[in-house]
């Protein structure tokens, strides 16, 4: 079932279009990672899909239902800019939220809210005496206080201190056990290629590539490098031609020869190759693309509207 379909959603300001045309699907129980440099139109989509904002044109629906009044309260935002009350406290702001979004919390309840963005020893501090992070954690526990089913965070990591980071992105899995979708901004891409489960890539306003992370690597090629002893070689010359049918950078050095082969398919055919000549293979080392790599080479180098 989607939870999110949006159809040619686009917004200008003063005749600039920022977000052009998006077409976008999210199923239930994803955690969507929408990815894209400075200005790419993130959190305008976002802004357009949670009511923030007027779209310019296009269709959009959140879980099946294209009033948002109607599913308000199902929905939770952690904005690109939360605003807060300086003289209320985290706890009066759990509840206040909480209210806003149609669920009355008891003070138990609200605790546990702050507990989960590891707040709770400060429930009672007012948040104009907040740190820009801890304002962070508050803005991802009203976004969750009235229990959700689809919740958008904005840059939920952004500004937050590496321990906490982590336990926000535990937090982000278990509200998807939980059953929850998730669709999230961030320029961690470290944590989005370890908690997203798809992918969307945005540039200058259009989604450039999406998919699994497994789908976005498909089209690059791993590097697999492989590592033989030189004891092994009882004729370095004749396999160092057998190597150049197989392999590219081929490197002597103090206890081994190196050398890549570019695709996985090959693997097999050196490995029998060097058993023929009893030569065992020392190591293999496959590695794929990280998502910063393909990140950098899609954002970079792709031309508006390429597939
Ligand atoms: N209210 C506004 N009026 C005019 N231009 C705007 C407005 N809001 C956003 N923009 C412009 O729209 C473009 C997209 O901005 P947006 O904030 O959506 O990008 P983003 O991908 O979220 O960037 P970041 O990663 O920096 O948060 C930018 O060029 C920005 O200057």
């Amino acid at each position: 079932m989607s939870v999110i379909e949006a159809g040619g959603l686009t917004k200008a300001f003063g005749g600039k279009t920022v977000v052009d045309k998006v077409d976008l699907t999210v199923a239930k129980g994803e955690i969507y990672g929408f990815l894209g440099r400075n200005g790419a139109g993130k959190s305008t989509f976002i802004n357009m899909i949670t009511g923030i904002i007027l779209p310019t044109s296009g269709t959009f629906k959140l879980l099946g239902e294209s009033d948002l009044q109607k599913v308000q309260n199902r929905i939770g935002v952690l904005p690109d800019y939360s605003q807060f009350y300086d003289s209320m406290s985290a706890m009066d702001h759990i509840k206040f939220f909480g209210k806003i979004n149609g669920c009355k919390l008891s003070t138990t309840e609200a605790n546990a809210v702050l507990d989960r963005v590891g707040l709770l020893e400060h429930a009672k501090k007012k948040v104009g005496k907040f740190s820009f992070g801890m304002k962070k954690k508050l803005g991802i526990a009203q976004a969750i206080a009235h229990n959700p089913e689809l919740i958008f965070l904005d840059e939920p990591t952004s500004g937050i201190d590496a321990e906490s980071g982590l336990s926000i992105q535990q937090l982000i899995r278990d509200l998807q056990s939980e059953g929850k979708t998730i669709f999230m901004t961030s320029h961690n891409l470290n944590e989005v290629e370890k908690i997203c489960t798809r992918i969307a890539i945005m540039k200058d306003g259009t989604i450039i590539n999406e998919g699994t992370l497994e789908e976005l690597r498909a089209h690059y090629s791993s590097s697999i490098e492989v590592k033989i002893k030189h004891s092994a070689l009882k004729n370095p010359d004749s396999v160092g031609q057998m190597l150049k049918r197989f392999a590219t950078q081929i490197s002597a050095q103090e206890q081994y020869t190196s050398f890549t082969v570019d695709s996985e398919a090959k693997i097999a055919a050196v490995v029998r190759a060097l058993t023929k000549e009893n030569i065992d293979v020392y190591r293999i080392n496959v590695e794929e693309p990280s998502l910063e790599e393909i990140f950098l080479e899609e954002s970079s180098t792709k031309m508006k509207g390429a597939s």
